[in-house]
């Protein structure tokens, strides 16, 4: 007599799944019959081809599958180079080699972009550090009892947990993150610190970082104390300065200079704005901004003193790049970054570019240009895009730098019956993630 089959006196929700895909959002993918119905299961942590067992919760749409254990690992699993990443919301796709990686993100961008133009050839670009890549953090602080923890989000959860070690964080920023909790010792509440680097060195050991802290209400003197003992002259690893809001307040407490830096693509150093928007990777962002201004540069090539508009400009990681190609302005909303991106330009000699503190979603785009540059947040740019399609005369070239392949494919098809592709691009900024960045240069038809 041959022995029942062990699933069978299991509760209903443990289950053995075949993980068919990945879905855009990082989460394996199977599809099972449940009560007569096929249903998707998303899993967390599960690899393309893995056999896993998971406690499957069929209440959400799609269900959602808890990894138990992986009886058969799929051509693409590998051992993760980070002990945390199941239980860490930072990384999704450890467990996926970097090859497999750059595959599924292509598969996810030809599946976003508008039907007649997937078969447009897409380059990939691959970062040159898959680990120890992230110059810039954000940690969580839980402060109570006199003791506190520093730590990631667990997935899908605001609880911060306790790492040992990151291992995507670049050596400078991962030493000032281990340096954090005992400087909130007897702290109470909890926070969010920001952890990015100071001004370029030429040794980059020697390199200092910078805290950006936001504080749920009142923190002892006893931590401003410890954060001001903790400066150190440029030359040595160490804080550079430190900006700390607390509460309700609305300027912050300043210690030494917090002002952030990253190497700009023209080789010179790019100031940025304290608690705005940093690309995660100096390293990756020197690559795409590179990108950025070559793709620029060849689609105004023929066109002496051209019109450019640049929205979600930032601190001027591109408008640098942008600004000697003609005529510039840069739009973007947060006033701290706009300051940051003037100095940039005048730091260059290229105060003659406009920047201008406003919401790009509302920006009028003037009656002639020739280039317009879009880097939005993760929301995208819907009603930008909505406008360029409703003008008479829409900017010759597009170039959209995109972080979130769901919105980038929503413009992308409110564009295209203006456009077409010039140019499609994948950077691998983000390894070990599902995030992908993209750069799109479009070219009007008609
Ligand atoms: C993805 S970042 C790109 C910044 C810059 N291109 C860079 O590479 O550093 C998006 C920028 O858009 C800004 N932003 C977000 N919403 C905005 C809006 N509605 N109007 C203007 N700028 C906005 C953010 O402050 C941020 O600086």
């Amino acid at each position: 007599m041959s022995r029942p089959r062990k699933e069978k006196s299991r509760p209903s929700n443990d289950m053995t799944l075949e993980i068919a895909e990945v879905a855009p959002g990082g989460d394996g993918v199977a599809i099972v019959t449940h009560q007569g119905e096929r249903r998707a299961v998303f899993v967390r942590g599960a690899a393309p081809g893995d056999r896993i067992e998971a406690r499957v919760d069929f209440g959400p749409r799609p269900a959602r599958g808890q990894l138990r254990n992986v009886v058969g690992a799929g051509v693409d699993r590998v051992e993760p180079a980070c002990p945390h990443t199941m239980r860490c919301g930072g990384c999704n796709w450890m467990q996926i080699a970097n090859d497999a990686q750059t595959r599924i993100h292509l598969e996810h961008l030809r599946a976003a972009l508008p039907e007649a133009w997937r078969e447009h050839p897409v380059e990939s670009v691959r970062a040159t550090s898959a680990l120890r890549y992230r110059t810039r953090a954000r940690v969580h602080v839980r402060a109570s009892g006199g003791r506190a923890i520093v730590g990631m989000h667990a997935p899908s959860s605001h609880e911060p947990i306790e790492v040992d070690a990151c291992t995507v964080l670049h050596p400078t920023i991962e030493r000032a993150r281990l340096e954090l909790e005992p400087r909130f010792e007897r702290a109470h509440g909890t926070g969010d610190v920001e952890i990015a680097l100071g001004p370029p060195v030429e040794n980059d050991d020697e390199r200092g970082h910078v805290l950006s802290v936001r504080w749920s209400g009142a923190l002892p003197g006893e931590v401003y104390a410890r954060f001001e003992r903790a400066l150190t002259p440029t030359g040595e690893t160490g804080l550079r300065g430190a900006s700390i809001v607390c509460g309700e307040a609305t300027r912050p407490a300043v210690i030494g200079d917090p002002t952030p830096w990253m190497a700009g693509a023209d080789g010179s150093p790019l100031q940025l704005a304290v608690g705005g928007f940093a690309q995660a990777s100096e390293e990756g962002n020197l690559l795409l901004a590179r990108r950025v201004g070559e793709l620029a540069a060849s689609a105004l090539s023929s066109v002496p003193n051209a019109h450019i508009v640049e929205l979600y400009a930032g601190a001027g990681n591109f408008t640098v790049l942008l600004a000697p190609h003609g005529q510039l302005v840069a739009v973007e909303s947060h006033a701290g970054a706009c300051r940051a991106a003037q100095a940039n330009l005048s730091a260059r000699g290229l105060a003659g570019a406009k920047v201008v503190e406003a919401d790009a979603s509302t920006y009028a785009l003037p009656k002639a240009l020739h280039l317009l540059v879009l880097d939005p947040p993760r929301t995208g740019a819907r009603a930008v895009c909505e406008q360029v399609a409703g003008l008479r005369n829409p900017p010759r070239f597009l170039l959209y730098v995109s972080c979130d392949l769901a919105t980038l494919g929503r413009d992308l098809h409110t564009l295209s019956p203006l456009y077409r592709p010039h140019t499609l691009e994948a950077f691998e900024l983000f390894p070990q993630t599902s995030h992908l960045e993209t750069v799109v240069l479009l070219e009007r038809v008609r």
